[in-house]
C-alpha cells in the first residue's frame, strides 16, 4: 500500500530525508518516531504528495508519485500536527463539506457517527475558531475518516487530546487497520503508541534507523527493558554496541525541575 524506496528531500541545500526506504501493506500500523527534527513530517509530506521528493520513488495505494494526485486524494488521508480548518464553518459543516467533495454516500449519517465517536456532537453548531486544540485535532481525524480512506498519515495526533480521546484514536486507529487500512502514526510519545503499531520507523537525521516489525526492534537491543528503551538505544549518539546503548537507555530519567523548583 505503501512503497517508499530511497527518498530523499533537499530543502535548498538542507538534506532533511536521506535514502529512507521502507513498505507497508494493507492493515498495518507504522508509528513513525525520533527525535525533534528527524525528518518525520518530511517524509509524510512526501508520502502525502504535498511537497515533491527530490530523489527516490513512492508508490501509494498502487499510484506511483506525481501520476494521479487526485486519485491519490480520494485513497489517501493526511493529517497535520495543526489541521489547517475553515475558520467560518462549524463542526457539521466541516464534516458536511468533507462528504459532498469526496461524494461520500449516506454522509449525513456518517458524520452524526463520528461526531458521537469523537465527542464533537455538543460541539457540532460551534465554528472552528471557538474549539479547543484537542477538539480540532478530533474534527480534523474524523473529517479523515469520513471518507475511508485506504492510506492515513497522522502527524502527532495524539497532540492535545485528553487521556479518553487518546483511547478513543487509538481504538479507532486499530478498528481502521482491522479493516485494512494501512496507517502511519508520528508521535513522540512512544509508549502510548506502541500497542497499536505492528511496525517501527525510526528516524534520525533524515535516515531510518531502524524499520520492521516493532517487537523486533527489542529484539535487537536484548537489554531494553522496554520498546521505549530500545528506541531511546537506537537513537543514542555514537552507539556502536547496541547492548551498551541499551543499558544506558534504560537507567532511570534524571528529575526534571520545574520552575517552582520542584522535581517531577
Ligand atoms: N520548509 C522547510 N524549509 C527548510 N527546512 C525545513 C523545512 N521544513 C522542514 N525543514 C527542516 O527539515 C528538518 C526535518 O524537519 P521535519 O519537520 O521533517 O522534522 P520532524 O521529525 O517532523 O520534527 P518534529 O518532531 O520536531 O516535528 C528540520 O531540520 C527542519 O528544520
Amino acid at each position: 500500500m505503501i512503497i517508499v524506496e530511497s527518498l530523499r528531500k533537499l530543502y535548498e541545500d538542507y538534506l532533511a530525508v536521506d535514502g529512507v526506504s521502507f513498505s507497508l501493506g494493507r492493515g498495518q500500523i507504522c508509528g513513525l518516531v525520533g527525535p525533534n527534527g528527524a525528518g518525520k513530517t518530511t517524509t509524510m509530506r512526501c508520502i502525502a504528495g504535498l511537497i515533491r521528493a527530490t530523489e527516490g520513488s513512492l508508490k501509494v495505494a498502487g499510484i506511483p508519485c506525481g501520476d494521479d494526485p487526485i486519485e491519490l486524494k480520494r485513497r489517501l488521508a493526511y493529517v497535520p500536527d495543526d489541521p489547517p480548518l475553515f475558520d467560518d464553518l462549524t463542526v457539521e459543516q466541516h464534516l458536511d463539506f468533507i462528504g459532498r467533495v469526496y461524494g461520500v454516500e449516506n454522509h449525513a449519517a456518517k458524520c452524526v457517527a463520528l461526531m458521537e465517536q469523537f465527542d464533537l456532537i455538543k460541539k457540532r453548531r460551534a465554528g472552528a475558531t471557538t474549539l479547543s486544540r484537542g477538539m480540532r485535532q478530533k474534527l480534523a481525524v474524523a473529517c479523515a475518516y469520513l471518507y475511508d480512506p485506504d492510506v492515513l498519515l497522522l502527524d502527532e495526533p495524539l497532540t492535545g487530546l485528553d487521556p479518553p480521546g487518546i483511547r478513543t484514536l487509538l481504538e479507532s486507529i486499530h478498528q481502521r487497520a482491522a479493516a485494512g487500512a494501512t496507517v502511519i502514526i508520528s508521535s513522540h510519545l512512544l509508549a502510548m503508541i506502541e500497542d497499536v503499531c505492528t511496525h517501527l520507523l525510526v528516524m534520525q537525521n533524515g535516515k531510518a534507523e531502524y524499520f520492521g516489525a516493532a517487537e523486533d526492534l527489542r529484539l535487537r537491543f536484548p537489554h531494553a527493558r522496554t520498546l521505549e528503551a530500545a528506541y531511546f538505544a537506537a537513537t543514542s549518539p555514537g552507539t556502536t554496541d547496541p547492548s551498551i546503548a541499551a543499558n544506558v537507555a534504560a537507567l532511570p530519567m534524571p528529575p526534571i525541575a520545574t520552575a517552582a523548583g520542584a522535581a517531577l
